[in-house]
């Protein structure tokens, strides 16, 4: 296997030149190394070196990011204090395989070296696009201590009181990452996924071809890796739509040939929507055309930077069809998974997702279960919206019975009499009684929802978010040309402020498609289009989610709009203002005008086009509009107190002595 952590470190031409006189060491030949080289060259995980660095208060974004050599050298002393192995440690294996599917032992829980620091929170996710531990905010520099292990805590008692209590984290295990593969059609997803199947998962019986369940696991050098079988971005929003995340790592396939194409950037969107990190395999590398520098360049241009550009995204080029690279990809999802450091209690109270459900002609329905916490047993009640069911039977994705599954690990279960749709939501019940109750108050949640939703308007704070934080404004934007696109987000990104943040989450030439309402919906965006609009199919089903598409054909309607989501008002807020009045002072008969009201403007002014409200004694007796304005035979728009004017209404019963009173609707500007 190609070693994608080389011991020899390597200068990284995009960073600073080594400074003068930096020393060589026998081991860091260079005056930077990355991070993860240098993990793996003291034999520490790259959890473990961006803890140590957070404690000595390095700045990084990445773990491919370089460190100085002093710094280098002032880990080494760390761990070498501590009593750490630096030379013959373990990278550890986030996922090795066990009796019960999925569950992983906890490494830290075995004799161990005490760590020299560890977080009490958990890894903050990710931006998106970026490796899991860019943008991580340095703590406070701790000294570098931390909590023992379990193993070490009886034998450095007095060594532990002063250090920070060890988080109950710790004790969860690790699971296995679940990875879903994303694309532009023909890029070669299901080729690379058919490619891993292939050579990665052991088929249990004899002969077995592994059945579609949509997922499957690979089992790699470096763990169990757990891949969603359905390509492409639809199906992970579908999930998404539900409210349910499942994949922890999104592959974009991109074709050497063919470079970014319109699903590869709605594939990139989906997966920043969700704030999954991003692995690209660059897919076809075996094709005389292919040119994976272009897809490199590409890439920067929609700000994610390939890490030997000097930015943080991994890039992997592949081609499915001779296998080449395709086991640094695996490697490279080992690294992701490890560094965001993913965990469930397979002892833990279960809870899962739906990968999708079918009807077996002889089985009966059948559903894939995604364990995300907790295990799975045959004879458990599970509850999957206002259903439920009792697991009669499970199988693995290599078709084998199984009678427990643990964290991430996909299960096909027998025992649903509805078919249940991909990205609901499983939690399991003690018994049929309590399923039953749970069901039953489910119901009534919803019917409750459903009366309030009537029932109520959103409050202020609902729809612009407590005041004084950063609104952030959610759009998918569409137009017909690239040209447009591009002009549109030049004038949006202009449109930003202190308080309101605009995200453009997808910009695409052409007609709103499907995913996009589906990506709307699961991050309340509203979709824009310029110059094209949406078929029927599509607004039916962002009706269904309530999702808007407003198009437009003149560019300025398009940015008002803009200015209203901004302001937080969905639709337009007029309110009517008072513009002034005028007394009636004689009624003039006109051929073809009808009747003119010669009045005199006492209080502010009056408008064409105003609203005018005609008042005799105390009633109204009339509400309409201005629609011409004179002076003497001039036709004007407005007149101001003092003068004499023709009024002329949309109405001809108008008397001497009647009062004129105009106002105009106006749109209120701040909320
Ligand atoms: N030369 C070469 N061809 C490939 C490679 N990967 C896929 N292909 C070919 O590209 C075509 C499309 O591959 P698929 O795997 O079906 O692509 P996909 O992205 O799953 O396509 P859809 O399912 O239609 O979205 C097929 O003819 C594959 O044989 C590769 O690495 N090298």
């Amino acid at each position: 296997m190609p070693d994608l952590f080389p011991d020899q470190p390597f200068i990284d031409d995009f960073h600073a030149a080594p400074p003068t006189g930096a020393r060589t060491s026998p081991e860091v030949s260079m005056s930077k190394i990355r991070i993860y080289s240098l993990a793996k060259e003291v034999g520490v995980d790259n959890h473990r070196m961006l803890e140590i660095l957070d404690g000595l208060g390095v700045q990084y974004k990445s773990v491919s990011s370089t460190i100085e050599e002093d710094t280098v050298e002032l880990i080494k002393q760390i761990l070498a204090e501590e009593g750490t192995d630096a030379t013959g440690g373990q990278v550890s294996d986030p996922t090795p395989d066990t009796e019960v599917a999925g569950e992983t032992p906890e490494p830290a829980a075995a004799p161990q070296p005490t760590p020299a620091v560890q977080t009490a929170a958990p890894t903050p996710e990710p931006a998106p696009g970026q490796m899991p531990s860019e943008g991580r905010a340095v703590p406070p520099t701790p000294t570098a201590t931390a909590p023992a292990s379990p193993a070490t805590q009886g034998a450095a008692a007095t060594q532990v009181e002063e250090r920070p209590t060890a988080p109950a984290e710790r004790e969860v295990p690790h699971r296995a990452p679940v990875v879903t593969i994303m694309g532009h059609v023909d890029h070669g997803k299901t080729s690379l996924l058919d490619y891993i199947r292939k050579t990665k998962v052991a088929a249990k019986e004899a002969g077995g071809i592994t059945q579609h369940v949509g997922a499957f696991e690979a089992q790699t050098s470096k763990g169990r890796i757990v891949f969603i079988d359905t390509p492409g971005h639809e199906a992970f929003t579908t999930i998404r739509a539900r409210g349910a995340n499942v994949a922890d790592i999104a592959i974009i396939v991109i074709a050497a040939d063919d470079s970014l194409m319109p699903q590869t950037r709605e594939a990139i969107a989906h997966a920043q929507a969700a704030k999954v990190p991003m692995i690209v395999a660059i897919n076809k590398i075996d094709l005389a055309q292919a040119d994976p520098e272009r897809v490199k360049t590409d890439l920067t241009q929609l700000n994610l930077v390939p890490e030997e550009y000097g930015g943080d995204l991994v890039v992997v080029p592949v081609s499915a069809r001779t296998g080449e690279g395709v086991e640094d990809l695996l490697e490279y999802i080992s690294l992701t998974a490890e560094l965001e450091d993913l965990r469930a209690d397979p002892k833990g109270t279960f809870s899962g997702v739906i990968i999708e459900g079918k009807v077996d002609k002889q089985a009966g329905v059948l559903a894939t279960v995604m364990v995300q916490e907790g295990t799975l047993h045959i004879g458990d009640f599970l509850v999957v919206g206002e259903r439920y069911g009792k697991i009669k039977a499970m199988t693995d994705t290599g078709g084998g019975r199984i009678k427990e599954a643990g964290p991430s690990t996909p299960v096909q279960v027998l025992g649903f009499s509805d078919v249940p749709e991909s990205g609901e939501k499983v939690v399991s019940a003690k018994n049929e009684h309590a399923a039953r109750e749970l069901v039953d108050a489910r119901a009534g949640q919803r019917r409750d929802a459903e009366n309030a939703r009537v029932r109520n308007r959103l409050t202020l704070e609902e729809m612009m978010g407590p005041v004084g934080t950063v609104r952030t404004v959610n759009l998918i934007l569409r137009a017909d040309t690239q040209g447009s696109v591009e002009a549109l987000q030049g004038i949006l990104a202009r449109k930003e402020s202190e308080d309101v943040k605009i995200n453009v989450m997808f910009a695409g030439i052409g007609s709103p498609s499907e995913a996009d309402v589906l990506l709307a919906s699961t991050a309340e965006a509203t979709i824009l289009c310029f110059s094209v609009t949406a078929a029927g199919g599509v607004k039916k089903i962002a009706d269904s989610k309530g999702v808007e598409i407003k198009s437009y054909r003149i560019i300025y309607e398009l940015i008002d709009e803009v200015d209203r989501l901004i302001k937080g008002t969905s639709e337009p807020v007029f309110e009517e203002k008072y513009l002034g009045r005028a007394e009636v002072r004689m009624v003039i008969r006109h051929p073809k005008s009808g009747n003119i009201a010669g009045s005199y403007v006492t209080d502010g002014s009056l408008k064409r086009n105003s609203k005018a409200k005609v008042t005799r004694g105390r009633q109204v007796v009339y509400e309409g509009t201005i629609v011409g304005l004179k002076r003497f035979k001039d036709d004007v728009r407005e007149v101001q107190t003092g003068y004499e004017c023709g009024i002329n209404l949309d109405w001809d019963d108008v008397m001497e002595g009647d009062i004129i009173e105009a106002s105009e609707m106006v749109e209120v500007t701040s909320a």
